[in-house]
C-alpha cells in the first residue's frame, strides 16, 4: 500500500470550479498591500477580521459552490427553479461562513458575486468567456427569488439614504466592474510587464475608481466613497501599483481610508470575481476535469 497516490485525479466540473471560487478568494485575501482591506500586512480598517479568518471563510464555502455548480448543471438552464435553489445554498452557505468565523461577515458580497458567476459557467462550461458568463449570471440575478428574506442589511440601509444599490444592480447589470474596468486594466498591467501583483492591485484600484461600494458608504458614507474613488484614480494616474509615484499614493490612500474607517470590502468581493473569471476565460481546466 503506497502512502501517495500519485495518478492524475479525475474530479468534475463542479468540483474545478468550486476549487477556482476558493483560490479566487484565497488570492483576493494575499493580495498586498490593498487599501484600508486585510491582507497580508494586517487588518486594514477591521477590527473582527484577520487573514486567517479570511482564509478559512474562504475554504468553508467550497461545498457551497460545488452544490451551485451542480444545481446548474442539473437544471441546465436559467430559470426561476435555479434561481431559488441558488438562494437557498447562498443562505446555507452564509451560515457555514458565520458558523466558521464565529459570527464575522467575511464573504457575504462574495457568496453572492461567485455564486452566481460559479453557477453561470457550469451552465454551459464550453461558453467561458467573460461576457458569456457574466450575462448567464445577470439573468439569474434579475430572477427574483420568493423565498429571500428581506433583511434591513447595511446595503439596504445605504440604499435608503443614499439610492446605491449596491451588489444587487452590480450583478444584474453583468458585472461592468469586472467587465469594463477590472479584467481591461489586469491585462493592460500585465502585457506592460509590470508583474502579476501590481497587475491585480491595479485591477482593484480600477474597481475602486467608480464603485459605489455599500460597505464604504454605510461605514464612511459619501465622504469615504469619494476618497476611494479619487485616491483610486490617483494611483493609477502617477503610474499604477507597478511605479514609485503609484506606490507613494497608494500607501496615502491606505491611510486615508483607515482614518475614515471605510473598507471597500465590496471592491474586494469583485476583485475575486474578476480572477475567477480571469482564469475560466484563460481555460482553466474548468472543461478537462483532471488535477
Ligand atoms: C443581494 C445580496 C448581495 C444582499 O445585498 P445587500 O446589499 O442587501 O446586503 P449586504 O449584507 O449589505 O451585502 C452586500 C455585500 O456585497 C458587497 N458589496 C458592497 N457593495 C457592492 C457593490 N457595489 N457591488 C458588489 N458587491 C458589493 C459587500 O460585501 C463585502 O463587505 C462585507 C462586509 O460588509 P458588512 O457586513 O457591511 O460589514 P462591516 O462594515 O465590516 O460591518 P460591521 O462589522 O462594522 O458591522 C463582506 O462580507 C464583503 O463580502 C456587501 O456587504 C445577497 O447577499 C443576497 O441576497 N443573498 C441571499 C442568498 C442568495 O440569493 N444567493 C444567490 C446567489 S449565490
Ligand atoms: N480582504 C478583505 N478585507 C476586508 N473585507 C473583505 N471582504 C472581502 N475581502 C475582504
Amino acid at each position: 500500500m503506497h502512502a501517495f497516490n500519485l495518478q492524475p485525479k479525475t474530479i468534475s466540473v463542479a468540483e474545478r470550479l468550486a476549487d477556482l471560487a476558493v483560490d479566487a478568494l484565497i488570492d483576493e485575501a494575499d493580495l498586498s498591500p490593498k487599501p484600508a482591506l486585510v491582507d497580508r500586512r494586517g487588518n486594514g480598517a477591521h477590527t473582527d477580521l484577520h487573514l486567517g479568518l479570511m482564509h478559512a471563510s474562504a475554504l468553508s464555502l467550497w461545498p457551497a459552490f460545488k452544490e451551485m455548480a451542480e444545481t446548474a448543471i442539473e437544471c441546465g438552464e436559467v430559470g426561476l427553479p435555479l434561481r431559488e435553489a441558488l438562494g437557498r445554498i447562498g443562505r446555507e452557505g452564509e451560515q457555514a461562513m458565520l458558523a466558521t468565523t464565529h459570527g464575522v461577515n467575511t464573504h457575504r458580497g462574495a457568496i453572492w458575486a461567485l455564486g452566481l458567476l460559479v453557477a453561470a459557467a457550469a451552465l454551459e462550461p464550453e461558453s467561458s468567456g467573460a461576457s458569456a458568463v457574466t450575462l448567464r449570471a445577470a439573468r439569474l440575478a434579475l430572477l427574483d427569488d420568493r423565498y429571500a428574506p428581506r433583511p434591513l442589511s447595511h446595503g439596504a440601509q445605504v440604499a435608503q439614504r443614499y439610492g446605491a444599490r449596491g451588489a444587487r444592480e452590480e450583478a444584474q447589470l453583468g458585472f461592468p466592474a469586472v467587465l469594463q474596468r477590472a479584467l481591461p486594466q489586469l491585462k493592460r498591467s500585465r502585457s506592460l510587464g509590470h508583474g502579476e501583483q501590481n497587475a491585480r492591485l491595479d485591477a482593484l484600484l480600477a474597481i475602486m475608481t467608480r464603485l459605489a461600494d455599500t460597505c464604504v458608504l454605510y461605514r464612511a458614507g459619501e465622504q469615504g466613497l469619494h476618497t476611494m474613488q479619487s485616491g483610486a484614480q490617483a494611483v493609477l494616474d502617477a503610474g499604477g501599483s507597478a511605479s514609485l509615484a503609484g506606490r507613494r499614493r497608494l500607501h496615502e490612500l491606505d491611510q486615508q481610508l483607515i482614518a475614515l474607517n471605510a473598507s471597500p470590502g465590496g471592491a474586494a468581493d469583485l476583485l475575486a470575481a474578476c480572477l475567477f473569471i480571469d482564469r475560466i476565460e484563460s481555460g482553466a481546466g474548468v472543461t478537462q476535469g483532471v488535477c
